[in-house]
């Protein structure tokens, strides 16, 4: 106060007026942008990279096409390399590639880190998913990877087989008994919301032993489960403009439960996270008490280094329910109706899974069904073409490094979506064919290298043996015992936009007519 009063005293013993300024200063500011353009297209070590002027000039451009165009991004990128070729200025510190090679060099890097900006929208920075810097990343994925193992994932294998089991009852009509059941009456239900109320309580029964019964719940559409979806958005809003965080995060609760029902039933659910983890540090001895072992048992563990505060333990928690719902989710509803919309492909899996599995009311453990080459076919292709993350994921090149061919500045923000990779003809021919016969070609081992939906590289999916488990039991419990049909499901309803993993266009529904098996 006391230094802007002695300017103003200043100007007024000078007879100027604060508003006689506001042309110097809007002139300085005008000068400022100018001076920042000419810099951004003519001077910047990026600026021989051909791409949209716009883009060059201003990190808007994506904004535009991430909010604007609600999620168009990942279309205007394909648009831009048939321009401009394989490697594009999207930014004016960003470039992104098309060519294969380059997925490798940017991923597998040990040196690049995530960005920042980026992965801070996620809320969650003290986790394995949300650290951007690179030894804080491996000392929490190290903390986790272990429960995650495929001995890990066997060991748990009955918690997945359970919940697959409770969803199928709820689609059988006579075991059912909840008023607003979809099945009672065989009408059509949500495939993603079906599938995410599988993914969501497959996570939230292995990491923490507890059941929210989302898969009872009514159409699928538990509150927190509707919360994390619409949240995708946000995510987005708030990646664009940071400032949004702390205003969102600190509404009070009576205010949005009245006009947000989403965020609401998500604020919920991360209260009963929270008393869990109040508890477990309130008494670690209630770790003994658990049905099985938990993800708490290795963050908590003494052996793994300092105690970690209740806010990192929430971030861990909340980046294993974000990153395990949607992927596992979208990569089932791709896989369904593709099976659905192409009988040949429909008859055959079945005939697989009923001639490997003729006593359907018996079990069938998850090693017998990763033996089974056109369902583990089936998975593969469904994985190519649901992408698992959609939006490129960008990393910083920390120093000057060869990327496809070119060499990339020290400090650049580089990326590359995983649709560059999964549509590339050259490796899948009539790519956006839904065909599992291309993999049982000679080339499969290389058709193996582009499938890229976990990502590649040190920030890989820490969940991909769970993943790959709930794939085979979810999808090979479905097709072996339910007999469903699409409902007013096209091809358009499966487009998607790209909100860090895709987001279907339309609302793939089924409907079962015929449950078998179920205890
Ligand atoms: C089909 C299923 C899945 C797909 C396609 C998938 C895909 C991915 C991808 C692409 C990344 C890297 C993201 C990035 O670079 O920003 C990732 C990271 C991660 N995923 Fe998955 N995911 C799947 C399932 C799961 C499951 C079930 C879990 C639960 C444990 C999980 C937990 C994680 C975690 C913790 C990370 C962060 C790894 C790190 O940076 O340290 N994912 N996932």
């Amino acid at each position: 106060m006391a230094l802007y009063d002695t300017i103003f005293d200043y100007f007024a013993t000078q007879g100027i007026h604060p508003s006689d300024l506001l042309p110097v200063g809007g002139a300085a500011i005008l000068a400022t942008l100018v001076y920042r353009a000419i810099s951004r297209l003519y001077f910047h070590p990026l600026a021989h990279f051909p791409g949209p002027k716009l883009a060059a000039l201003t990190g808007f451009y994506q904004t535009y096409y991430d909010l604007v165009k609600d999620g168009e991004t990942v279309n205007q990128l394909e648009i831009l390399h048939k321009r401009y070729g394989p490697v594009v200025r999207i930014g004016p510190n960003n470039l992104h590639f098309s060519d294969k090679r380059a997925f490798d060099a940017i991923y597998r890097d040990l040196r690049f880190p995530k960005h920042a900006w980026f992965y801070n929208a996620f809320s969650i920075p003290e986790s394995s998913f949300g650290s951007s810097d690179i030894s804080a990343a491996k000392h929490n994925a190290a903390l986790v990877r272990p429960f995650f193992s495929r001995k890990s994932v066997l060991a748990l294998e009955s918690v997945i087989q359970d919940v697959v089991d409770r969803f199928l009852t709820v689609l059988t009509p006579s075991k059912t008994n909840s008023k607003t059941n979809a099945s009672q009456t065989q009408i059509p239900f949500d495939l993603h919301r079906a599938y995410s109320s599988i993914t969501m309580e497959v996570i939230t029964t292995y990491c923490f032993a507890q059941r929210f019964d989302t898969v009872e719940y009514p159409n699928f559409a538990y509150p927190a489960l509707v919360g994390f979806h619409e949240g995708l958005s946000t995510v987005t809003l708030m990646r664009h403009f940071p400032f949004i965080q702390p205003i969102l995060f600190n509404l009070p609760s009576w205010f949005t439960k009245r006009v947000a029902p989403g965020p609401y039933g998500r604020v919920v659910f991360i209260k009963a996270l929270d008393d869990q983890i109040k508890q477990v540090l309130k008494d670690p001895t209630s770790l003994d008490g658990a049905e099985h072992e938990i993800v708490y048992h290795h963050l908590l563990n003494p052996k793994a280094g300092p105690k970690l505060t209740p806010v990192a333990l929430r971030h861990h928690a909340m980046s294993l329910v974000v990153g395990g719902t949607e992927t596992v989710a979208n990569t089932c509803v791709v896989a369904t109706y593709n099976i659905l919309a192409n009988p040949n492909i429909r008859d055959r899996l079945r005939r697989e899974l009923a001639e490997a599995w003729p006593e359907v009311d018996s079990s069938m453990p998850l090693e017998r069904l990763e033996k089974l080459p056109y369902l583990t076919a089936v998975i593969k292709e469904a994985l190519r073409l649901s992408h698992g993350v959609i939006y490129p994921a960008p990393r910083i090149a920390t120093e000057a490094t060869e990327i496809g061919g070119v060499i990339v500045p020290k400090d650049t923000v580089i990326s590359m979506g995983h649709t560059f990779v999964h549509l590339n003809e050259e490796s899948f021919p009539d790519p956006t064919n839904f065909d599992p016969e291309r993999w049982f070609g000679e080339n499969t081992k290389e058709l193996e290298n582009d499938l890229v939906p976990f990502s590649k590289g040190p920030r890989a999916c820490l969940g991909i043996n769970l993943a790959w488990a709930e794939l085979y039991l979810i999808l090979g419990n479905v097709f072996r015992k339910v007999e469903l049909e699409l409902v007013d499901t096209t091809e358009k309803d499966m487009e998607y936009r790209a909100f860090f993993t895709p987001r279907f266009c339309g609302t793939p529904q089924a409907r079962a007519l015929s449950v078998q098996g179920t205890r």
